[in-house]
């Protein structure tokens, strides 16, 4: 297998470099965001010495060769599977996907996430995260939500699709490379498949949400959800969560609890919402999904067989953010003219991705939009400024 490339799945003719961070923006993601997001760990929980010292270890580590994983948690051996290849090596010269998600598996077992011990199934960007639920943007968008009560039919779904997409915008680890972005700046839609995913939601009976951040994120999707579920009585959403902490903001079971419970305990719109979701929940209507692929340094063509037939079953999955963008489609270097549908076509059904641009990776462009863009001298790849709404019918 050539760790190098990537191939298309379906299209073998179709290959691409994989990405790398020996330079540009996957470099500036490890070299200065890193330090900044363990430097946060350590500021919201008051860990004692011996964790302080092996969650800053790690701040040294990845200037070194890639080493081995200290402990020996369950999914321990997988990793040492994925990680033969690239023992040894730099951090800077194999697959971004891969480093990242290392990174992240290391930082759990540092931070003693896996016991046992006192601090088993601490959250170390708990913090992070409850302090954006709790805070001004989410409490302005619970009050945005007696204004939705006047919108109905298209003109509701555009408003929450659009809500949902611009969410992605507000991850936590996206604020610490770009302090102050708030969703006002100069925005565009680059690929806009709406009058495409429009149908496929209203009709779908089943729906597969794979989520990607907590607070401005998560809640638009709970909305989305609401709006899917009180349109039909014979629809079900399927919420696909990550089943521990994960690049800073991604949504655990207990985020999505924790977010139900402050539409439950806000205002009056988003308190009968907040009452709604936990009614769709208990009857099972509402269903939260979680799974230790979406944990490890795969893409989704490398999916279980379960949950492919999890997407298979469902009459529509939509996948939210940019990590998850990178997965479907593969972290790799693909002109980004290539059509969609070339590197989407081994999904099992109808698929929607809502994303905005935070790296490099990307399809389904416009050839003059892309010549636009790129003499345009703007960072658009990774600025956060643009997105994408795409679609691949089955
Ligand atoms: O998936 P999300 O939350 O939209 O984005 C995750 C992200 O912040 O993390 C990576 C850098 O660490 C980038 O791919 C991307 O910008």
């Amino acid at each position: 297998m050539d760790l190098e490339r990537l191939t298309a799945p379906g299209d073998p003719s179709l290959t691409a470099p994989v990405i790398t961070s020996t330079d540009g923006f996957p470099r500036s993601v490890l070299r200065d965001r890193h330090p900044e997001l363990l430097a946060r760990v350590l500021d919201g929980v008051p860990y004692p010495p011996e964790i302080r010292l092996a969650v800053n270890g790690l701040l040294h580590e990845i200037e070194g060769p890639i080493l081995p994983l200290s402990d020996t948690h369950g999914d321990a051996a997988l990793w040492a599977e994925w990680a033969a290849p690239y023992l040894g090596r730099s951090w800077y010269e194999v697959p971004f996907l891969w480093a990242e998600n290392y990174f992240y598996r290391k930082l759990l077992a540092a931070t003693g996430w896996f016991g046992p011990g006192p601090w088993q199934a601490v959250d170390p960007f708990g913090p992070q995260k409850d302090a954006e639920l709790a805070g001004d943007a989410v409490g302005a968008e619970l009050e945005a939500l007696a204004a939705l009560g006047e919108l109905a039919g298209e003109e509701r779904l555009d408003s929450l699709v659009l809500s949902a997409l611009w969410g992605n915008r507000a991850d936590l680890g996206f604020a610490l490379q770009r302090p102050g972005a708030d969703g006002r700046a100069r925005t565009a839609l680059l690929v806009d498949d709406r009058a495409a995913l429009f149908p496929l939601l209203t009709d779908a009976d089943r729906i597969v949400l794979i989520t990607d951040n907590v607070g401005r994120e998560l809640l638009p999707d709970l909305v989305l959800a609401d709006t899917l579920l009180v349109g039909r009585s014979g629809v079900t959403a399927w919420l696909h969560v990550k089943p521990s902490p994960y690049f800073t903001s991604d949504a655990m079971p207990i985020d999505v609890l924790k977010t139900v419970q402050r539409l439950v305990d806000g205002p009056p719109a988003a308190s009968e919402l907040g009452l709604r979701l936990r009614q769709f929940l208990s009857e099972g209507r509402l269903n939260i999904v979680t799974h230790p692929f979406y944990v490890a340094p795969l893409t989704y063509p490398q999916a279980p067989a379960d949950l492919v037939k999890h997407y298979a079953e469902a009459d529509l999955t939509v996948l939210k953010g940019d990590l998850n963008y990178r997965r479907l489609i593969g972290d790799a270097e693909w002109p980004a003219t290539t059509p969609f549908e070339a590197v989407t076509g081994y999904w099992p059904g109808h698929v929607a991705a809502l994303r905005t641009l935070k790296s490099d990776v990307l399809v389904g462009l416009d050839a003059s939009r892309l010549t636009e863009l790129d003499a345009s001298g703007e960072k658009w790849r990774t600025s956060g400024d643009y997105a994408v709404i795409q679609v691949r019918q089955a």
